[in-house]
Parts: structure tokens; C-alpha cells; sequence
């Protein structure tokens, strides 16, 4: 049922939005269901703690994140020279050792698992166990010979270290520095940057959705060089897709690309923006994640409303109210956005995809 299409980057242009920095804009008149992006990370890393064994029940190939079987298959692979590390295939496995676990990856993070590395990484908060893999996962950006334009790019996102960040610089830095090439740029300032990059640009893969399950965790980070300058909007007009569990065999190598699909159509110049999270969050937990984690509050017109609101209003003929009674996904445990299917020959699909658990629905309308 998925259609895969790699969408032109002339479909969006980068522009200046009042109130918001950058952001995407139509190049010209989208239809709903359109694919407007598909890109890789220019980051991705493993949510999991490297030390403090993972709460989730899922284990996962530490190159493309697929869910291994519960007992490894012959097809499972496990890294000879750290055993830490397991693949879905032979094929992941040969993908990593020239990517995500390279020579220099695999003893980097074999020497922060060892004492006295783990001894002083246990000393701090778990989150410095993740933001270990990130500065390893990110080791190439750091390199003099790396091509500038990604650091560059990296460096122009937005996310200013505050001081909490500072301080897990100073500290991963005396960790991580002898670990890296002597060829490497690595600095506190550095170390400071990409942490608070990351933390407000960084999209999280999820564990695989059930029905019964126990609440989705985030699998892994990514961070994507030109998805991450889609704003946020409270009523989005596209949402991401990813398709890192699926048997789909178009997805087989890039399962942990992003794909940014329209919900509805947009209108030249008109700005393309996701929402951060599932659209269904009432107002106060709206407000107080877009203050905690991305540091603005949202001036759109749907916040403008509920914020007035105590409960007893008949809403149904608001246009928001509308919006997410036809594209919240309704089954248990989801509340994910549903948007079309890409139009074929130019015709809109009435078919809605969820975007968090994979179920379809026809659109009634
Ligand atoms: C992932 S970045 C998006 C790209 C960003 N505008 C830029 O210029 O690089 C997230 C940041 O964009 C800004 N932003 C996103 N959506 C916004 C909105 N609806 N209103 C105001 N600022 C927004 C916030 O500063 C937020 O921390």
C-alpha cells in the first residue's frame, strides 16, 4: 500500500517566518497525500543507556533499528570485537562497520563501557549515557578532513547551550576527548553545540506500535538536515512518516529515513509545518512542552482558543475541532494523524494512513 517518492526539494524553499526563524514554504501548490520530503539522518543514535540496561521490551539491530527476534535467528549478527552490539543481517552488519560502527565507533564506546569510564559515567545522570553516543555517532562532523558544509550546517540550527548544558560539555568532553583522533576539532564549546542542537532538532524513532503494549519509547534520534526546519503547528498541515519496522521491501535499507507527507492541500507560499507531537495533547500540555522543550509559545489559532476555554463550550464546528476529529487516529493506544495516501495520476487518495500505527481508514467526506 505504501508508495515510495522521493520528493523534489524544489517543492519547498526556505524562507524567514515572523516569530518562528526559518521555515518551509510551498514552492508552488501541494496536494494533499504529497510526499514534500524524504531525506536520511545526518545523525542517528541509540536512545538506549549505555551502561543501565534498557527498560524497553524490544531489542533492536543497532544499525537500521528494525526489532530483533526475542532469540537471535541465524540471521542476527553479533559484533565479534565488542559483543555489545547486535545487527538484523549480515548485510546491516557490513552497512555499519563502514557507518554507525566503524572500528573507531565499536572501541569508543567498548572503552566508555569499561572501568574506569563507567564508573564516572554512573556517577552522573542517565541522560549523559545517551549524550555520550550522540558526541560518537556525531565524531564525523568533528573531523578536520569531514566536508565543512554539514558541520556548518549542523552549527547554524537553532539551540543555545544554557548552563546545565555546559556542564555536561565540561564532563563528557575529559570523557570522550582521548577517545578521538588526534585530527579531530573536538572542544567543550563544540561538545556544548551539538547537545543543545540536538535537543531541539532531534526527531525520535519509536518502538513499534500494539494495541496492549505498555507506552511507546523513543528507540533512537535523528537528526535530519532539512526536516528539522519544519515549525510547529498546533493544526499541522503535513506530518512525518517513518517506516523503520516495516516488512515493506521499499524500505528495507533506508527504514530510518523521514517522510514528511501533507495531510491537506497547501497554497503557494503557504508555510508547511508539523506538529512536534500528537496533535490530540490538550492545551496546558501543548504549552508546557513547547516552553520545556523547544523554549517558545505557540501564537496559533487553535492555542489562541483553547486558551479561553473552561470546558463547557459546544466546539464541534470549530475548524480545529473538525481537523481532529477526521485526522487523530481513533484506535486504542494511538491517537497518531492520519493523513492521505499520495494522489495517484493526480487524483487525492480518500484512503488515511496513521502515521504512528500503520492502520488505514476511509476518509468519509
Ligand atoms: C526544529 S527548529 C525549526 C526551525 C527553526 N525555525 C530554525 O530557524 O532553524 C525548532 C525551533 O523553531 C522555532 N519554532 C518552531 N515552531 C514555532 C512556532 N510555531 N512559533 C514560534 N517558534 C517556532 C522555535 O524556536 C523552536 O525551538
Amino acid at each position: 500500500m505504501l508508495i515510495v517518492m522521493a520528493a523534489s526539494s524544489s517543492l519547498l524553499r526556505m524562507e524567514q517566518i515572523p516569530g518562528k526563524g526559518r521555515g518551509l514554504v510551498a514552492s508552488q501548490p501541494l496536494k494533499a497525500g504529497q510526499i514534500v520530503l524524504t531525506e536520511s539522518p545526518l545523525i542517528l543514535y541509540s536512545a538506549s543507556p549505555l551502561l543501565t540496561p534498557s527498560s524497553s521490551p524490544y531489542t533492536y539491530c543497532d544499525h537500521c533499528f528494525r526489532i530483533l527476534p526475542l532469540t537471535h535467528n541465524s540471521t542476527t549478527v553479533t559484533c565479534p570485537s565488542c559483543s555489545n552490539h547486535s545487527f538484523c543481517s549480515q548485510k546491516c552488519f557490513s552497512l555499519a562497520l563502514k557507518s554507525s560502527h566503524s572500528t573507531w565507533v565499536c572501541k569508543a564506546l567498548m572503552s566508555l563501557q569499561q572501568h574506569p569510564n563507567s564508573t564516572l559515567l554512573q556517577q552522573h545522570p542517565q541522560e549523559r549515557q545517551v549524550q555520550a553516543r550522540l558526541i560518537v555517532a556525531s565524531h564525523k562532523l568533528f573531523l578536520h578532513n569531514h566536508t565543512p558544509s554539514e558541520l556548518d550546517t549542523f552549527l547554524s540550527l537553532h539551540g543555545t547551550p544554557d548552563d546545565a548544558i555546559l556542564d555536561a560539555a565540561n564532563f563528557l568532553h575529559s570523557l570522550i576527548s582521548p577517545l578521538f583522533p588526534p585530527q579531530a576539532q573536538l572542544s567543550v564549546d563544540l561538545i556544548a553545540q551539538l547537545l543543545a542542537k540536538d535537543r531541539l532538532n532531534s526527531f525520535g524513532l519509536m518502538d513499534p506500535y500494539s494495541p496492549d503494549g505498555p507506552q511507546r519509547s523513543i528507540k533512537a534520534y535523528a537528526i535530519y538536515p532539512k526536516a528539522t526546519f519544519f515549525n510547529h503547528d498546533c493544526v499541522p498541515n503535513a506530518c512525518r512518516f517513518d517506516y523503520v519496522d516495516s516488512t515493506n521491501d521499499d524500505y528495507e535499507h533506508n527504514s530510518t529515513d523521514i517522510v514528511i507527507r501533507l495531510i491537506e492541500d497547501v497554497d503557494e507560499g503557504k508555510e508547511v509545518c508539523i506538529s512536534y507531537f500528537r496533535i490530540g495533547r490538550d492545551y496546558c500540555t501543548r504549552k508546557r512542552i513547547l516552553m520545556e522543550d523547544y523554549g517558545f509559545t505557540c501564537g496559533c489559532d487553535r492555542c489562541k482558543i483553547e486558551a479561553n476555554w473552561d470546558g463547557e463550550e459546544n466546539n464541534s464546528d470549530l475548524p480545529h475541532v473538525r481537523f481532529l476529529s477526521k485526522y487523530v487516529c481513533e484506535r486504542k493506544n494511538c491517537a497518531g494523524t492520519m493523513a492521505p495516501l499520495p494522489p495517484k495520476d493526480d487524483v487525492p487518495s480518500n484512503v488515511l494512513e496513521c502515521n504512528f500505527c500503520g492502520n488505514f481508514k476511509i476518509d468519509a467526506a
